[in-house]
Formats: C-alpha cells, structure tokens, sequence
C-alpha cells in the first residue's frame, strides 16, 4: 500500500486573488493535510478516516476523493484493477486551508501512481482543477498547484503549464489560525463584488506583478511592502468573526502582514522572527480561535504531494 499526503495551502497570498497560493509546512514537523492511501483490492472500496472525517457525508459519492477513483476508472485508467482507497481527512472543511484541494489532489496522486499512467504534470492539474472547481464555487488554481507542487505559486489556466513557482525568503514564519468556524468558500466566493473599476483592476494587477518580481530578484522586504488584498478582504472580513480586531492588534507584537488564508475563516500573519511567531501565536490562541480551532507557526512547504515512506 502507498500512502500519498498532500499539504495545506493558503489561496491567494493576499495580493493574488485566485493567481497566487503558498503550501504550508509546521515548523514543528508535523503533518497539516490530507492522505489518501490506495492498495489493490477484490473489489472497489472506499473508507474515509481521521479527525475530520465526520463532518464529511458518509455516503462515498458524496466525497470529492470517492469522486476522483470513479472518474479515474472511467476516463483514465478503465483496466485499472480494483482498489481500496482511505481518506485520512487531516483538515476540516471550508477552513480556508485548501481542504477540497488537498482530498482531490492526494487522490489523484495516489491514483496516478497506483495506474502508472502517462499523464503529464499539467493534464493531471487541470484533472486536479475540474474537480476542486465542483465545490468552491469558481475554477481556481491557487490551492491545486501550491498543493501539487509545494512552495509559493503564480498559478491560472493562461499561465503556461499553469503554475509559475515564485521565490520566497526562507526566513519568514507565516502563524495561521483556524478560528474553529467553517465558512464554505462557494459563499465567500458569493459575498464578492462582481464588478471592479478600472482604476481597482489595474491596481491590482499592478501589486501583484509588482510582487511577483521583487520575490524573483530576492526584494523580499519591497514585496512584503506591496502585499495587500484589494479584492476579498473587505468583503470577506464580516463573514469572520474577530478578523478585524486580529487585524488591529497584531502588527504591535510583530506581524508584519494579517491576512485571510484563502476564503477564510483561516488567517494567516507573516512574522521575520520567531519570537515574534510565538508571541502572534500566543495572541491567536487567546483571542481568536475556539476550542475547535488551532495554530501552527510554519514555513513554506517546498516539496508539495509526496509519498509518505513509512507507511505501510
Ligand atoms: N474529501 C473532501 N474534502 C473536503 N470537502 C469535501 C470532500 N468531499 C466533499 N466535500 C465537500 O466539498 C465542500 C468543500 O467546501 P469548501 O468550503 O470549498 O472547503 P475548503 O475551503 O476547505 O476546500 C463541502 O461542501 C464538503 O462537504
Ligand atoms: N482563491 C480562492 C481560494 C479559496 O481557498 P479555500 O481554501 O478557502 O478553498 C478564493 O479566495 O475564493
């Protein structure tokens, strides 16, 4: 049996709504995301398991990863022998930590591997993509390919290959925290003006490549500069209780940016020391999420879905 785990990921990176994701890594080694595990099997089976799996239906077709195993049967690999397939759900739903992301493309992975197809890297995003796409509320890349791929990434379906892999300044510590509260990312997707001005769209377009290029050349402190949400923030931070206040009081104990994670209720603070993170953390814990809620302080994951070796 191979075991594949797939990581959090934080959609837009504040400054790159829907273009620009970052997979997430604790830096006390533990593992923040999904795994799915697939073995040869008399027949097809589907069993989904771990801390968050209750909050999911029960009925496998209602499960994005059960989803995934039909149509790969299907469509990809149709003399692909029977498998038993478990979800360990290591997210919770709607967290804004790419948790749909992170069940399809564990799943995918496992499933290519187990398959031995030929699909190249960006068909099987795009396979990725389609199905996240079924449950956001929106087709997006940015927590498919950070996922995938690991580290931070420009990521859309004009882009060649659709992901650009971004640089990042390895001394950074992002304190996220999930306040405990699910908000489903198809309505936070809904509470979204429809219409930008001018002015607004350009605005944006001029932050993000702007933020883009000072990351490649290693400006890393003009690109922190630039980093702001003119997009979801404003509409979004009603939806998430106690992000406002987070907001205000954290950049005195050192965050140098608070931001949504994806489409929330997850936030996220960017800190240059981790005494800082602690005290950020400390701060969250406090005041910010509930007894269903937690923190890590992390790093950037750089390696994105991989095997996990010692599973057996
Ligand atoms: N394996 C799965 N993981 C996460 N969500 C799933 C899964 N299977 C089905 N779903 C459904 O997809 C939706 C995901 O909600 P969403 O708010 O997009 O979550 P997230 O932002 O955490 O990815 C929920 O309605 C959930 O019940
Ligand atoms: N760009 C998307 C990101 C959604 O991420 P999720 O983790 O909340 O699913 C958006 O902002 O809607």
């Amino acid at each position: 049996m191979k075991t594949f785990y797939a990581p959090a990921s934080m959609g837009n990176f504040c400054v790159g709504f829907d273009a620009l994701g970052a997979a997430l890594q604790p830096i006390d080694g533990s593992l923040l995301g999904d795994q799915v595990s697939v073995e040869a099997a008399e027949r097809d089976t589907f069993n989904c398991i771990g801390p968050y799996a209750e909050k999911l239906s029960a009925d496998p077709k209602d499960n994005l990863a059960f989803q995934c195993l039909q149509h790969f049967k299907q469509h990809v690999a149709p003399n692909m022998p029977a498998v038993a397939m478990t979800l360990y759900k290591g997210l919770p739903v709607g967290s804004g930590l790419g948790s749909s992301a992170c069940s399809v493309v564990a799943a995918f992975a496992a499933l290519n591997d187990f398959a031995n197809t030929q699909l190249s890297q960006e068909a099987l995003i795009e396979l990725m993509a389609d199905f996240e796409a079924k449950v956001s509320g929106g087709r997006h890349y940015d927590n498919i390919t950070p996922c995938y791929l690991g580290g931070l990434q420009l990521t859309a379906d004009c882009i060649p290959s659709k992901a650009i892999s971004v640089a990042h300044d390895e001394s950074w510590f992002y304190v996220i925290a999930y306040p405990g509260f699910a908000l489903n990312t198809a309505k936070a997707r809904q509470a979204l003006p429809q219409q930008f001005s001018l002015h607004h769209t350009v605005e944006f377009a001029q932050r993000l490549s702007g933020f883009c290029l000072l990351m490649q050349s290693g400006q890393f402190d003009k690109a922190l500069s630039m980093m702001k949400d003119s997009i979801a923030e404003e509409a979004r931070a009603p939806l998430i209780a106690g992000f406002s206040e987070a907001k205000d009081a954290l950049p005195a104990l050192g965050a140098e940016l608070v931001s949504i994670s994806g489409a929330g209720p997850t936030l996220f603070a960017i800190c240059k020391s981790e005494q800082q993170a602690n005290a950020v953390q400390q701060w969250l814990q406090q005041n910010y999420i509930n007894e269903a809620g937690f923190s890590h302080i992390c790093r950037l994951d750089a390696q994105g879905t991989r095997e996990l070796k010692d599973q057996k």
